[in-house]
C-alpha cells in the first residue's frame, strides 16, 4: 500500500461544488437492471423508493457497467462480483484482478519461478502437495482450468503425491454442476496417476458449509473443513468423490454439502495434512480464504481447537490481506490497489462511517479500501458491523439486517459526526444466491425500505445521496438461452440461477444538498463502477486524482 512516502493525498478543490455536505453512499448488493418479467425479483417486489429514483433519468439516474473488463476481469463473459465491484467503487480505477493475474502467471509460467512456488516445492520430495479450494468455473473465487494447469505444472516440477480438497459450488454456477466438475477433476487425476503421480481427491464439502465462511461470521464452517482436510475426519466417508457428491446431493445442494473424506480399503483417510506437506489454497479471491489462511498460518490461534497443527509449507494463490500480509507466501502477487478514495478522503478531512452486517461488512471496508483491513485514520473513521444471523440460509430470513443497517446509517447521518456514510445492503444478493424466488422478492422489498430510511435522513439534514449496486443478481433468477427465454433442465424444471449476472446496475444521485445543475454527463455512456469514486469525490467538493476514471457528473450552467 502506498499510504506514505512520496504520495500526496491533497485533493484539489472542485471549481463549482461545495464541501461539507453530508453524503450517503448506498451500495445495494446484487441489484442489476433487467427486463421486467416474473423472474426479475426487483421488478416483482414493491420497491417504491428505487422506482422513484428511476424517474430522475437521465440526469439523476442511469445505468453503469459492473462486469467483465469494466471491473478488471479477464473477459466480457465474466459476471461481476463483490470483490471486484467494491474494489472498483472504492479505488476509482480498474485493476487487473486476481482471476486475470493468475491466468497470466500460469500462461507465462512465471507462477513457477516465484518465491511462493519455490517455497512449497521444497516439500515435493518427501511430502504431499495439498490443493484446497472452490471447484467450479464460476471465476469469482477460483477457476477449474487454473487448478488443472497448476496440477499439471506442479507434477511436472516434481510433486509426486498430490491431494485435492474440493469445495463444491452451486452459488457462482448452477446447482448440481458439482458432479460434472468432480468428474473432470477425477479424469485429470487419473491421467496424472497414469504418469506415476499419486494424485487423488482427499476430501470435500459444500462451500457455504465447509471452509468458505467470511469476515469471521461462523468459525464452525472453517472447523468442519479443517477436520476433513487436515485431520482426515468427517461424518461421511467414501471411497470415491463422484459417488460422495452424488450421494450427499440427495439431501443437500452443492453449496451446503456436508464434509466428507475419501478413505482407502482400510477405511483410512487418503489425504490428511501432515508434517512436511505443502498446502496451497487455490482461490484467488480473498474474503472466503482469509479465515482458513489464519488457521493454517497463525501459531497463536484460538478460534477453534485445531487439535493437530501440522508443520507445513503454506502458500495462497494470492496474498489475501495486504495489511495483515496474510498469507506470507503466495504464488501470484495480488493487484496493488493503492491510493483508494477512502484514503484520499480521510486525508482531506472527510469523516467517514461505514456499515453493513457481517456477511458484507468487509465489502464496504476491506474491499472498498483495496483489500486492506483496518482504518486509515481511526480518528476520522468508524466502521460498524451488525452481526449476521448464523447457521441459516438467508431465504429463511430474507429481510436480513437491512433495517438495522438503515437505522445505523440514519443515526450516523443525523449525528452530524460524519461527512460520508457508506453502507452495503446485502439482501438482493444473499437471498438471490439461495435461488428462492419468493424469498428474494421479500429481500428486495426490505432493501428498498432500508434505502428509504437513509434517503429520509439525508432529506432531513440537507445532504446528498448516491445509490448504486456492485453487480446483478436478484434481477434475474433463471438461466436463459441466447434469446432470453428461460431454460428448463432435463426433467422439465426451470433452471434456477443462483449466481450473479452480467447486467448493468443503476446509479442515482439526489438529495436537497445536491447543487443546482448537477447531472449525469451524457458523454460517458460506458461508465462503470470505477467511475463512481471520482463522482463521490466531486460531491464532497474535490476533484479526483488525474489517474482516476472520470467522473460521471457535470455541473450545467443554469
Ligand atoms: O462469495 C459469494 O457469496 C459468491 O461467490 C459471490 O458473491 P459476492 O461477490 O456478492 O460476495
Ligand atoms: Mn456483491
Ligand atoms: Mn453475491
Amino acid at each position: 500500500m502506498a499510504s506514505s512516502g512520496q504520495v500526496s493525498f491533497k485533493l484539489e478543490d472542485h471549481p463549482k461544488l461545495p464541501k461539507g455536505k453530508r453524503i450517503a453512499v448506498v451500495v445495494l448488493d446484487g441489484w442489476g437492471e433487467y427486463k421486467p418479467d416474473q423472474y426479475n425479483c426487483i421488478h416483482v417486489a414493491q420497491t417504491p423508493t428505487m422506482d422513484s429514483l428511476k424517474q430522475g433519468a437521465p440526469d439523476r439516474w442511469r445505468l453503469i457497467r459492473a462486469h467483465g473488463n469494466s471491473v478488471g476481469l479477464p473477459t466480457e463473459d465474466d459476471m461481476g462480483n463483490s470483490e471486484v465491484g467494491h474494489n472498483a467503487l472504492g479505488a476509482g480505477r480498474i485493476f487487473a484482478q486476481g482471476a486475470k493475474l493468475v491466468d497470466l502467471a500460469l500462461a507465462s509460467g512465471k507462477i513457477y519461478d516465484g518465491e511462493g512456488f519455490k517455497y512449497i516445492s521444497e516439500s515435493f520430495e518427501k511430502g504431499t502437495l495439498h490443493l484446497i479450494g472452490l471447484l467450479s468455473d464460476g471465476g469469482v473465487h477460483s477457476r477449474l482450468d487454473q487448478l488443472q494447469l497448476l496440477l499439471k505444472g506442479a507434477s511436472e516440477r516434481g510433486a509426486k503425491r498430490i491431494r485435492v480438497h474440493v469445495l463444491t459450488d452451486g452459488r457462482d454456477v448452477l446447482d448440481g454442476s458439482s458432479v460434472g466438475f468432480v468428474e473432470i477433476l477425477e479424469n485429470d487425476l487419473a491421467k496424472l496417476r497414469g504418469k506415476g503421480v499419486d494424485a487423488r481427491i482427499a476430501s470435500g464439502g459444500g462451500r457455504m458449509y465447509v471452509t468458505m465462511d467470511r469476515y469471521e461470521n461462523d468459525w464452525d464452517v472453517v472447523k468442519r473443513g479443517w477436520d476433513a482436510q487436515v485431520l482426515g475426519e468427517a461424518p461421511h466417508k467414501f471411497k470415491n468423490a463422484i459417488e460422495a457428491v452424488k450421494k450427499l446431493r440427495e439431501n443437500a445442494n452443492d453449496q451446503y454439502l456436508p464434509p466428507f473424506v475419501i478413505v482407502d480399503d482400510n477405511n483410512k483417510a487418503v489425504g490428511p495434512i501432515v508434517d512436511g506437506d505443502a498446502v496451497v489454497t487455490i482461490n484467488f479471491r480473498a474474503d472466503r480464504m482469509v479465515m482458513l489462511a489464519k488457521a493454517l498460518e497463525y501459531q497463536d490461534f484460538n478460534k477453534f481447537d485445531r487439535i493437530r497443527v501440522p508443520k507445513i509449507r503454506y502458500a495462497g494463490m494470492l496474498q489475501y490481506d495486504g495489511e495483515l500480509k496474510l498469507p506470507s507466501c503466495y504464488l501470484v502477487s495480488p493487484p496493488e490497489i493503492d491510493r483508494t478514495s477512502g484514503e484520499y478522503l480521510v486525508h482531506n478531512g472527510v469523516r467517514t462511517f461505514a456499515c453493513s452486517e457481517t456477511v458484507k461488512f468487509g465489502h464496504v471496508t476491506f474491499f472498498w479500501n483495496g483489500n486492506r483491513s483496518g482504518y486509515f485514520n481511526p480518528q476520522m473513521e468508524e466502521y460498524v458491523e451488525i452481526p449476521s444471523d448464523v447457521g441459516i440460509t438467508f431465504n429463511v430470513q430474507p429481510k436480513m439486517k437491512a433495517l438495522e443497517i438503515g437505522e445505523k446509517a440514519r443515526d450516523a447521518i443525523l449525528s452530524g459526526k460524519f461527512d460520508q456514510v457508506r453502507v452495503n445492503i446485502p439482501n438482493g444478493d444473499m437471498v438471490g444466491h439461495t435461488g428462492d424466488i419468493e424469498a428474494t422478492v421479500v429481500a428486495c422489498k426490505a432493501a428498498d425500505e432500508a434505502v428509504k430510511m437513509i434517503l429520509d435522513a439525508i432529506e432531513q439534514v440537507g445532504g446528498i445521496y448516491i445509490v448504486t449496486a456492485d453487480h446483478g443478481n436478484a434481477e434475474d433468477m433463471v438461466k436463459r438461452n441466447k434469446s432470453g427465454e428461460p431454460l428448463l433442465d432435463k426433467n422439465g424444471d426451470l433452471q434456477i440461477l443462483t449466481s450473479h449476472t452480467c447486467q448493468p446496475v443503476p446509479i442515482a444521485i439526489g438529495g436537497p444538498g445536491l447543487a443546482p445543475g448537477v447531472r449525469f454527463r451524457s458523454d460517458a455512456p460506458n461508465g462503470g463502477l470505477a467511475n463512481v469514486a471520482a463522482t463521490v469525490m466531486n460531491l464532497h467538493g474535490f476533484v479526483a486524482p488525474n489517474d482516476y476514471e472520470t467522473t460521471l457528473i457535470e455541473v450545467a450552467d443554469n
